[in-house]
């Protein structure tokens, strides 16, 4: 079985040189910026706004670059695309982006599919300039909030589970391990650590074996109304994962 390496570079202020780094696409949804866009802005190819995601862009960015004037934030911080149904954004943003060149992609019609779902179709299926060898989309703003969009984004993961899908919030992030492979987890230990978990949401693990956790996994079933791994501990900088089935991995960003 092929093997999955995991990082969270994108959180460092500069990527390490050691194998070639992923192309990193960014999506913000409309829940307050988490304190490191800006650096994963930086880190990213091609940035999206979720529909709403755009005010947050519009209206946070500065403050997060408060040492910086405020008009020239809101111009070089300009979204490639915003995309949604398009019940959020206000009208004065939609304008001052579309002004800037921001391609605006309204798909109201679609009412069945999530802001965050269009946004990872359009990636995936209208973004031939971007290298998707070895892609991951980081999505800002996913976590803690209203359940539904929660639950809601887990989904987008299982959805395109193809895909390196990596949900953020301030204060931890959450990818699948699909159990088509195995996975090595290289923990950046300056931003992120040490608590994490392994949740086997949507099916039943029969079997699942890590290394690196304080209680690790051996052959373990795992499922809910059974065990599941919350509160465990990262021990060493490098975790492995085996399952047989899908698994969310979680783990907590340091407040550096
Ligand atoms: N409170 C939240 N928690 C987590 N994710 C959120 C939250 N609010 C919005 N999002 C994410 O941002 C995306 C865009 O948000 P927006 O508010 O524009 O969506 P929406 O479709 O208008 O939502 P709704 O009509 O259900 O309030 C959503 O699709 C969702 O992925
Ligand atoms: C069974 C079912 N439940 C909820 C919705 C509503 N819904 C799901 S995604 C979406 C778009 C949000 O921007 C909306 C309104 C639906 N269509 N079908």
């Amino acid at each position: 079985m092929d093997l999955m390496r995991h990082s969270s570079a994108f959180l460092l202020p500069s990527i390490p040189d050691d194998g070639p780094p992923p192309t990193y696409a960014l999506v913000v949804l409309n829940q307050r910026l988490p304190r490191f866009t800006p650096l994963v802005w930086k880190h990213a190819q091609l940035r999206l706004c979720a529909d709403g995601g755009a005010n947050r862009v519009y209206d946070e960015m500065p403050g997060l670059l408060a040492d910086e004037d405020g008009n020239d934030v809101r111009n070089r911080y300009k979204p490639d695309a915003v995309k949604g149904d398009m019940d959020s954004v206000r009208t004065e943003v939609l304008e001052f982006y579309s002004n800037l060149g921001t391609k605006i992609v309204d798909e109201s019609h679609d009412q069945d599919t999530t802001d965050l779902h269009k946004c990872i179709a359009f990636i995936r299926d209208f973004t031939p300039d971007l290298d998707k060898s070895n892609l991951c989309i980081l999505v800002a703003g996913a976590l803690g909030g209203r359940f539904d969009h929660e639950v809601g984004n887990i989904n987008v993961l299982y959805r395109f589970s193809t895909m390196r899908i990596i949900l953020l919030s301030d204060d931890c992030l959450i990818h699948l391990l699909p159990r088509t492979h195995h996975h090595e987890i290289h923990i950046q230990s300056s931003v992120e650590g040490p608590h994490c978990g392994l949740v086997p949401i949507g099916t039943p693990s029969g079997s699942t074996t890590t290394t690196g956790l304080q209680w690790d996994l051996n052959d373990t079933e795992m499922k809910f109304g059974g065990l599941i791994s919350t509160s465990n501990i990262v021990k060493g900088d490098k975790i492995t994962v085996q399952s047989d089935s899908d698994l969310l991995w979680t783990i907590s960003i340091k407040k550096v």
